[in-house]
C-alpha cells in the first residue's frame, strides 16, 4: 500500500540495526490469538470530517539532481497555460468528488514548482478557494530551488497566496553540492535562504541530506552547524537513499563512490539530535524539526491520517469520494506522464490511475506507521491497550526500550525512532493477529474513516466523476 513516496522514502531515513540480535520472535500474519483476551472493540465515530489538506505536483525540473528519482521531467519548453488549465481542472473535480467544505493546508511539491510562475501558483489557489472554504489562515506551502528563487519571484508566491516556503538546500559544501548534481552553490543557497526569511519569516523550512558518499562525521558536523546559523525554524534532515536508476546509485554500485558504513550513519543522525534539540528544536518527527511551534501541518496531516486529495501528475491521495455517495477511504494515485495526464484532465476532468479501496485494517495499519513516525505517536483511533497491552511483540519491543504504551497512547522512545523500520514488521504482525479476532470488526474504524468492510480491492475504473 503506497503512501506518500517521499515520506516512505523518509522512514528509511535511519536503518541502524536494532542492537540484540534478531529481536522478538515474528508473527505469521493473521491468525487466532490467546482465547482469553479480549477482542479489540474499535470506537464507533462520528462520520468523517469534511476537510481535507491538499497537494498539488509541479512535475517539472531544470535539470536532474544526481541521487532523485521523484516524479519529475526535464524538458526543453513547459506549456505552462495548458498545465496550469488542468492542475485548475482537476483540482475542481476532485474536490467535488471528495465533498470536503475546507482544505486546511495545501502544499505545492514536485519537482521545482519554483519554476512554476506566480500566476499558476495564485490560479490554482482561486480554483481551491472557489470550490472549497480555504481559510486565511491555512499553511500554503512551496517547495523552492535555491537556482529558481529570485526575490520577485518569492514577492509573487507570497502574493499568489503562499504563506511557507521549504528550500531545498541539500548541502552547504560546494564539493557535496556537485557531487548531488546541484545547480546552486552554498552561497547561492544562503543567500535564498536569507532572502525567503525575510519575506516568509518564521515560515521558512530547509532541507539538507546526509550520508553522502565519502561524507565524514566530521564533515557533517560543520555542515549542520552552518545550517543552525542559517535556518528558521524548520528543519529536514533526510538520510541519502540511493534510488535505483540515478546516476549516484550507479556510481555507488560501481565502486567508484563509497557510502557511509551504518554505525557512522546512525552516528550522524543521533549528532543531529542533539544539535538541534539543544538549539531548542523539537524532534517532532522521524526527519524533522521544529521550534517556535513551526511545525509542518500539511505533513502532519499525513502522518495523523487524515484526509488529503492529490492534484496534478503522480500525485498520491487518501480520501472519501462522498461524491459518488461512497462512505469508503480510498488510496489514489494520478497518472504519472505529465502529457498522459494532462490529455486524461482534458478528455474527463481529472488524470486519476489508480483508486484502490483501503480495507479497516489496512487503514489502522496506515495509522501504525505514519502515526509512529511522530513524537506524539498513535494516539487514538483505536483500542491501543487492546491491541497492545496484552503480551506479544509490543510488550517485547517495550521491555526493550524502543516503544512506550501509556495513557496517552503508543509511541517510540527516542531511540526507537531512530531504529522505527526495524520495529513496524512486529508490531503489525500483532496488529494483524488482533484484528482477527472474533469481534474485533464492529463498529467504525476511525475517526475520518468510514468503511463498507471492502478489502482493498483495486476499483479500478475511474469514470463516473467526470469534470
Ligand atoms: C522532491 S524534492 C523537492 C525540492 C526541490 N526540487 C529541490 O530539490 O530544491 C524534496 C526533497 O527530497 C529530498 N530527497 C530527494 N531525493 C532524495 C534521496 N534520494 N535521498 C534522500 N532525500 C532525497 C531532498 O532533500 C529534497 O529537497
Ligand atoms: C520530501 S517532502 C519535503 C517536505 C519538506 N521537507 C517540508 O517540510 O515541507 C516533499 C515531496 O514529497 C512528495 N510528496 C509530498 N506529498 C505528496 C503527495 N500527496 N503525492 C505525491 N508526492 C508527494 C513530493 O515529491 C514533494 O516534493
Ligand atoms: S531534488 Fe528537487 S531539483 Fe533535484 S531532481 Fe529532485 S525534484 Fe528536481
Amino acid at each position: 500500500m503506497a503512501a506518500v513516496r517521499g515520506y516512505r522514502r523518509a522512514a528509511v531515513a535511519v536503518a541502524a540495526a536494532r542492537p540484540g540480535g534478531g529481536g522478538p520472535g515474528r508473527g505469521t500474519g493473521p491468525g487466532p490469538g490467546p482465547a482469553a483476551e479480549p477482542a479489540p472493540q474499535p470506537v464507533p465515530e462520528p462520520a468523517a470530517p469534511a476537510t481535507a489538506a491538499l497537494y498539488v505536483h509541479w512535475p517539472y525540473c531544470r535539470k536532474r539532481c544526481s541521487y532523485c528519482n521523484f516524479n519529475t521531467y526535464v524538458v526543453p519548453a513547459v506549456d505552462e497555460a495548458a498545465v496550469r488549465a488542468c492542475l485548475v481542472r482537476e483540482a475542481h473535480t476532485l474536490l467535488r468528488l471528495s465533498q470536503v467544505h475546507s482544505i486546511t493546508s495545501v502544499f505545492f511539491g514536485g519537482g521545482t514548482p519554483s519554476l512554476a510562475s506566480p500566476r499558476t501558483i495564485a490560479a490554482v489557489l482561486e480554483a481551491v478557494a472557489g470550490a472549497a472554504h480555504l481559510p486565511s489562515s491555512a499553511e500554503v506551502t512551496l517547495e523552492a530551488n535555491p537556482s529558481s528563487m529570485d526575490t520577485s519571484r518569492l514577492t509573487g508566491f507570497r502574493a499568489a497566496g503562499v504563506n511557507r516556503l521549504s528550500i531545498g538546500v541539500q548541502s552547504l559544501d560546494d564539493a557535496e553540492l556537485r557531487l548531488l548534481g546541484r545547480e546552486h552553490t552554498a552561497v547561492e543557497a544562503q543567500k535564498a535562504v536569507e532572502a525567503a526569511r525575510g519575506l516568509f519569516p518564521g515560515r521558512t523550512s530547509i532541507d539538507l541530506m546526509f550520508g553522502l558518499p565519502g561524507q565524514s562525521r566530521d564533515a557533517w558536523a560543520q555542515g549542520l552547524e552552518a545550517a543552525l546559523g542559517l535556518c528558521d525554524d524548520h528543519i529536514s534532515l533526510y538520510q541519502l537513499t540511493l534510488e535505483r536508476g540515478t546516476a549516484l546509485a550507479a556510481q555507488v554500485r560501481g565502486g567508484t563512490l563509497p557510502l557511509p558504513p551504518q554505525d557512522l550513519l546512525a552516528d550522524m543522525y543521533q549528532t543531529a539530535h542533539t544539535v538541534l534539540v539543544a538549539a531548542g528544536f523539537r524532534h517532532y518527527e522521524v526527519s524533522n524539526f521544529a521550534r517556535k511551534g513551526a511545525l509542518s501541518n500539511h505533513n502532519l496531516s499525513y502522518w495523523r491520517a487524515d484526509q488529503y486529495i492529490g492534484v496534478g501528475p503522480g500525485a498520491h491521495g487518501r480520501f472519501v469520494p462522498r461524491g459518488e455517495g461512497s462512505c469508503s477511504r480510498e488510496a489514489r494515485v494520478q497518472t504519472p506522464e505529465p502529457v498522459a495526464w494532462m490529455r486524461e484532465v482534458q478528455s474527463q476532468g481529472h488524470g486519476t490511475r489508480s483508486r484502490v479501496v483501503l480495507s479497516p485494517l489496512e487503514q489502522l495499519e496506515e495509522v501504525l506507521t505514519l502515526g509512529l513516525r511522530t513524537d506524539e505517536g498513535v494516539t487514538h483511533e483505536l483500542s491501543l491497550q487492546a491491541v497492545f497491552g496484552v503480551p506479544g511483540e509490543a510488550q517485547v519491543l517495550q521491555d526493550q526500550g524502543w516503544l512506550l504504551l501509556d495513557g496517552s497512547g503508543l509511541r517510540c522512545t527516542w531511540a526507537g525512532l531512530a531504529v522505527l523500520d526495524s520495529l513496524l514488521p512486529d508490531l503489525l504482525c500483532q496488529l494483524q493477529r488482533r484484528w482477527a479476532l472474533p469481534g474485533a470488526h464492529r463498529g467504525g474504524t476511525r475517526r475520518g474513516m468510514d468503511t463498507d468492510g471492502h478489502s482493498g480491492q483495486n476499483v479500478g475504473s475511474v469514470s463516473g466523476h467526470n469534470g
